[in-house]
């Protein structure tokens, strides 16, 4: 029997792709959902029509599923406060809502990113915003692609908290019949993982772009991990993570699937598109890979850990360097055993 109170209410803020297809996963499993959009019009869509036709066209969602344009209506009673706004904008949302959190709820960081400047992790923004102790943030992170999951094709998903009651309590408010959590009490893991792999991913889109096929993805997704498990020890993080849900599971999904914003957006690069033009594609989607390249390649210099694979990818998007000449800086490395 778990001593977290139990997650009945939950505030989901945040009506982009994954926002509502998490809204959607905790609604059939039976919890009292308000999803706060940032535009009314969106709310409305998502209250009164069951459909959020801009993120999600024709998934339809739970009847029970409330929307609002409140933050204060959505937060209003919550034991669980979902973020689900993109991981550079997080800080200033959050500041703007910290007035209305209610007191003990569980905070559940959804985004994938590492902050520019601070370099900071979504956990440690959440503390340092809302000023509550790390047992009270958790974090979701898996191979969840929003489209697939909100047309309830089986997942998993790994939920971290470093309190594990509360985390089985999140388990518990969010198990479906298509929708499957694991627990895990290793929050700097989780979070790497979901933070470098939209990276590793950006860089498997480039390959794409230039035409190369899954040898080359293979190289990327398993040199793309060793890079990441390297920086997550340095964070502290327990390598078995990346053997997991939250690590390779991603990875994997995110490297090779279509539906991938950081892939899609890569493959553009990869074709010869500007930055520009690949993010007038993403329609304000985000590809948080394409900010967090450069984060996360500080927070490696900051710890003396090497990421050839994120540096090459902010080289691309940030420094001008051309796909071509990036893979072959890459192959061009010194040469080195492969578990030095
Ligand atoms: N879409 C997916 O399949 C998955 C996404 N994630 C992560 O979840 C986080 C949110 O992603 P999505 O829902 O996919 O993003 P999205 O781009 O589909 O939607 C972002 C949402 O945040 C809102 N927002 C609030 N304040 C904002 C601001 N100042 N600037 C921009 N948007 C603002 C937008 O209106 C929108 O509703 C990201 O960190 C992403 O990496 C994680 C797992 C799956
Ligand atoms: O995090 C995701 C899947 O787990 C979604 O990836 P993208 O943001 O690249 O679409």
């Amino acid at each position: 029997m778990s001593a977290a109170r139990p997650v009945e209410r939950v505030a989901v803020l945040g009506a982009g792709s994954w926002g509502t297809a998490f809204a959607k996963v905790l609604a059939d499993a039976g919890r009292d959902v308000v999803l706060w959009a940032r535009r009314p019009e969106v709310a409305e869509a998502v209250g009164e029509r069951g459909e959020n036709p801009e993120y999600l066209p024709g998934v339809r969602l739970p009847d029970a599923l409330r929307a609002t344009a409140d933050p204060v209506a959505a937060l209003e009673g919550a034991d669980a406060v979902v973020l689900a706004v993109p991981s550079q904008t997080l800080r200033a949302n959050l500041a703007a809502w910290r007035d209305a959190l209610p007191a003990d709820a569980t905070l559940v960081s959804l985004a994938k990113g590492v902050e520019l400047g601070t370099l900071a992790r979504m956990s440690e923004v959440i503390r340092e915003v809302a000023g509550v102790t790390e047992d009270r943030v958790a974090v979701v992170s898996g191979p969840n692609l929003a489209r697939e999951i909100a047309e309830e094709q089986p997942t998993a998903t790994v939920i971290a908290c470093v309190d594990h009651d509360r985390a089985v309590a999140l388990q518990h408010a969010c198990s479906t019949g298509y929708f499957r959590p694991y627990t895990n009490t290793d929050v700097v893991g989780c979070e790497v993982g979901g933070a470098c792999k939209n990276v590793i991913a950006l860089a498997c889109g480039l390959a794409g772009g230039l035409g190369y096929g899954d040898n080359t993805m293979a190289t990327l997704i398993t040199r793309g991990l060793a890079e990441t498990s390297r920086l997550g020890v340095a964070l502290g993080a327990d390598p078995q993570t990346f053997a997991g849900l939250a690590g390779l599971g991603d990875l994997v999904a995110t490297c090779a699937s279509p539906l991938s914003r950081n892939r899609t957006f890569g493959e553009r690069l990869g074709r010869g598109e500007t930055l520009e033009q690949a993010q007038e594609h993403a329609h304000g989607q985000v590809a948080e890979g394409v900010k967090s390249c450069s984060s996360i390649r500080q927070l490696a210099a900051r710890h003396g850990v090497e990421m050839p694979i994120a540096d090459a990818v902010h080289r691309v998007c940030h420094e001008g360097l051309s796909p071509r000449v990036m893979a072959a800086d890459l192959l061009g490395r010194q040469r080195k055993a492969e578990f030095a």
